[in-house]
């Protein structure tokens, strides 16, 4: 009779903790997911192993196949359809790094990097302002938020539509936030549509940026402000230096990139498609702390979640092919630090722009 209450107990507190770890213990700082509901983006439960094969197999195609526009935007929305919901139960709801901040929180920190951007493109109240690549759009709610602006974003990636809608509502934002689902290298929207335009982290995965950069230069109202915080290689990466070489190829494979670009080639395209360049920094240099720090401090967190999304694949509460993408990441996580730790890379390159007006001379 006792060593059955003891075993009930037992379970019970396993039971209990088990529920702890998988429901209460959300990774993400700003939880939109809990591990229990991650699902594949708009992929079917059976699919995911299949696409994640397909995801890869991008990778083995000819260069020119690569890099061609017709491919990359197809690519790029299975990458998003894998790695949404990982990304917001593990990250929160804003896809980016930012410099950390000594004694801030990794939320303070996100958002005062999100709210650099009302400054410098001069967001007003009243003013339409486009969000290129919006995610789930948790820079979207900060901007609008405190611009007073309406923010429009776009997203390759229908599932992500749906995530920014419902967390625009829960947040009170929809009036001020609308998002549609496109290819940001041909935008469905007017020419001179904007009073102002960013794009955080996302403008990489366009295979050639004139294209998508020409793309916003259309839309803008002339004398409207862009800025974008691009991933880029620096000065010191050198391309006969195999341990740089093997960091560049991880980050590329790992983050749906069709190829990086350096950080000298960013402002002569912004030039080239007709911007007049305003400003030009990488905002990870000192006195900027590493933004990479937010990646190592993880370690036992992704010990964590390795172990609790391999529970769920047994349980068939998380689809079969989600240990796979979770490995990926952790990978990719792993590239991405050495990359910041050996100053070759960096994913905030910023650089403000402003379309001329007509008859200024540029
Ligand atoms: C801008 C892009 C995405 C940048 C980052 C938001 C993501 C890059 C790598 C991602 C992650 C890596 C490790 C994951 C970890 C193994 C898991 O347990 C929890 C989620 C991670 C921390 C995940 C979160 C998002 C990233 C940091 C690219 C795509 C252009
Ligand atoms: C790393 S996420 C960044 C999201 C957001 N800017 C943030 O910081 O949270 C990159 C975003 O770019 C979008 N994207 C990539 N290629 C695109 C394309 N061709 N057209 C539209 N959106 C695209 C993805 O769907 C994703 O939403």
């Amino acid at each position: 009779m006792e060593s059955a209450a003891l075993m009930w107990s037992v379970a019970a507190v396993t039971a209990a903790v088990f529920f702890w770890f998988v429901c209460i213990m959300g990774s993400a700082e700003v939880k939109g997911k809990r591990a229990v509901d991650l699902k594949m983006g708009s992929i079917t439960r059976d699919k995911v192993q299949d696409k994640y094969k397909q995801y890869w197999s991008f990778f083995r195609r000819p260069i020119e196949t690569l890099n061609s526009s017709e491919n990359v935007p197809a690519f790029v929305d299975t990458f998003y359809n894998l790695v949404t919901d990982i990304y917001e139960w593990g990250w929160g709801q804003s896809f980016h790094f930012s410099p950390s901040l000594p004694g801030r929180s990794h939320r303070d920190a996100t958002r005062i990097h999100e709210e650099r951007v009302v400054d410098l493109i001069k967001a007003r109240p009243g003013n339409r302002i486009l969000d290129v690549g919006c995610g789930v759009g948790g820079p979207m709610r900060a901007i609008a938020a405190r611009s007073g602006s309406d923010v429009v974003g776009i997203t390759i990636n229908e599932y992500q539509v749906g995530r920014a809608r419902a967390h625009n509502r829960k947040a009170g934002l929809d009036g001020a936030c609308e998002v549609v689902c496109g290819n940001f290298l041909q935008m469905p929207f007017g020419d001179s549509a904007f009073d102002g335009a960013y794009s955080i982290e996302a403008t990489c995965h366009a295979p050639r940026l004139e294209d998508v950069y020409a793309e916003i230069y259309r839309v803008l109202k002339p004398g409207a402000m862009y800025v974008s915080y691009e991933w880029v290689t620096t000065g010191l990466y050198r391309a006969g230096d195999p341990e740089h070489v093997e960091a560049i190829h991880g980050i590329e494979r790992g983050d749906a990139l069709p190829g990086l670009r350096s950080q000298d080639q960013i402002a002569e395209v912004a030039r080239r498609v007709g911007f007049e360049v305003i400003e030009e920094r990488d905002l990870a240099l000192p006195p900027a702390g590493p933004w990479w720090n937010r990646l190592k401090m993880g370690r036992l967190a992704y010990w964590r979640n390795h172990i609790l999304v391999s529970i769920l694949t047994i349980l068939r509460i998380a689809p079969k092919g989600v240990v796979e993408v979770h490995e990926m990441l952790y990978e990719t996580a792993r590239h991405l630090t050495r990359g910041g730790e050996m100053g070759i890379f960096t994913p905030m390159h910023m650089i403000l722009c402003r379309k001329p007006i007509d008859g200024d001379d540029n």
